[in-house]
């Protein structure tokens, strides 16, 4: 196929993207039914960049969700265009698969809450460190109020007990990623997973995840999911092998 009749066949789908209305899935609902049948929840992103570099550009959404949609439990979709060369629509052809979506940006705003529910997405992503006590509050009650889940990351395990306690509903992402330095360690996310779990409704371990290794030491730790990108954005095929056994 020329680059133009791959272009025009693209577009046509974008249209029907931008167009779609997809209803918004339940991504703490199916991490449960994961768990229930005694798997660890595997959540997709996509993410074509980083501020480290290009992760994989070479693969068009439609591609990647309707490659993964049976295999995982949700996506995440990173929408912040400069640094991850995210984007919106991406968040409406993820919705278009049924499956749960994380909105997954850096969020500030109550207008990119707003965003999120219109685009179909079933959660977004709040980060515990880049926001104020206040501002941190209002945003997860407004996405509450929006009918959206709110994914509450961080880093570290005194945050972690921090935000339990502050968001006992919220669905706790710990990101093995330091946003500060951006070194990852599993290890940090290992030791934070084992002082908090049994406190926090649902615990995502994202970042650092490159195979079932991975998956089985984070499950074991009491990982109800991870969050995997780079690994999945360069091998969709590991999902079969991510979604481990989990005891209890
Ligand atoms: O991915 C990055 O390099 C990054 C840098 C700075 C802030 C956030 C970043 N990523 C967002 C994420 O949390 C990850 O994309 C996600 O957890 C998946 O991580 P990975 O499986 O290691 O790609």
């Amino acid at each position: 196929m020329g680059f133009l009749e791959d272009i025009v066949r693209l577009t046509r789908m974008r249209v029907e993207a931008e167009s779609s209305k997809a209803c918004a899935g339940d991504l703490r609902g199916e991490i449960i039914r994961a768990n229930s049948d005694g798997r660890l929840g595997v959540i997709a992103e996509y993410k074509r960049m980083s501020p480290t570099g290009a992760v994989n550009l070479g693969v068009d959404p439609w591609s990647y969700f309707n490659s993964l949609r049976d295999r995982v439990v949700g996506f995440s979709v990173l929408t912040e265009p400069i640094f991850f060369a995210g984007n919106y629509l991406f968040v409406k052809i993820a919705a278009a698969t049924g499956r749960p979506v994380l909105f997954k940006d850096f969020v500030v705003d109550r207008r990119q809450v707003d965003a999120a529910g219109e685009l179909g997405a079933s959660a977004v992503l709040i980060i515990y460190k880049a926001l104020g006590p206040a501002e941190r509050g209002d945003l997860v009650d407004y996405a509450g109020k929006k009918g959206l889940q709110v994914l509450l990351e961080v880093d570290n395990a005194a945050d972690a007990l921090a935000a339990v306690d502050e968001f006992p509903n919220a669905l706790l992402g710990i990101n093995s990623r330091n946003l500060d330095d951006l070194s990852v360690s599993l290890d940090g996310v290992v030791d934070a997973i084992r002082q908090v779990r049994g406190r926090a409704d649902l615990i995502i371990a994202e970042s650092g995840v490159s195979g079932r290794g991975d998956a089985e030491r984070l499950a074991s730790a009491g990982a109800n999911a991870v969050l995997v990108g780079t690994a999945l954005m360069r091998n969709p095929s590991l999902a079969g092998e991510l979604g481990v056994r989990i005891h209890g």
